[in-house]
């Protein structure tokens, strides 16, 4: 299993994902899509990235606003899963027109 990060390698992951933020043992991203349907097919796309990854998201679905945090809780913190799954999730939703 992939062991946690530090503070230094965190910070250094999220300079490349300028759309998360951290809190504490997790990332976040929130987005907006064009319409309710458009996030539900979003976090449905999302959903089938994480079962590939076997790596799940917290999701919270609030009409057209997603937001999507990350943690590895086996290992008790943020692992290179987590920033990997953020990759994709951001490929997923540039593909979805989601902001
Ligand atoms: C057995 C399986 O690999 C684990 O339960 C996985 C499933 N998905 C998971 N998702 C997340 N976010 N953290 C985990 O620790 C985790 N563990």
């Amino acid at each position: 299993m992939a062991g946690t990060l530090d503070d230094d390698a965190i910070t250094t992951h999220l300079k490349e994902l300028p759309d998360w933020s951290r809190a504490g043992d997790e990332i976040r991203r929130e987005l907006t899509a064009p319409s309710f349907l458009a996030g539900i097919d979003l976090v449905v796309e999302v959903a089938r990235a994480a079962e590939e990854a076997d790596h799940h998201p917290d999701i919270d679905i609030r009409w057209r606003t997603v937001t999507f945090a990350l943690s590895t809780h086996s290992a008790g913190g943020l692992t290179v899963k987590d920033f990997d799954l953020a990759r994709r999730i951001d490929r997923i939703a540039t593909e979805h027109a989601a902001q």
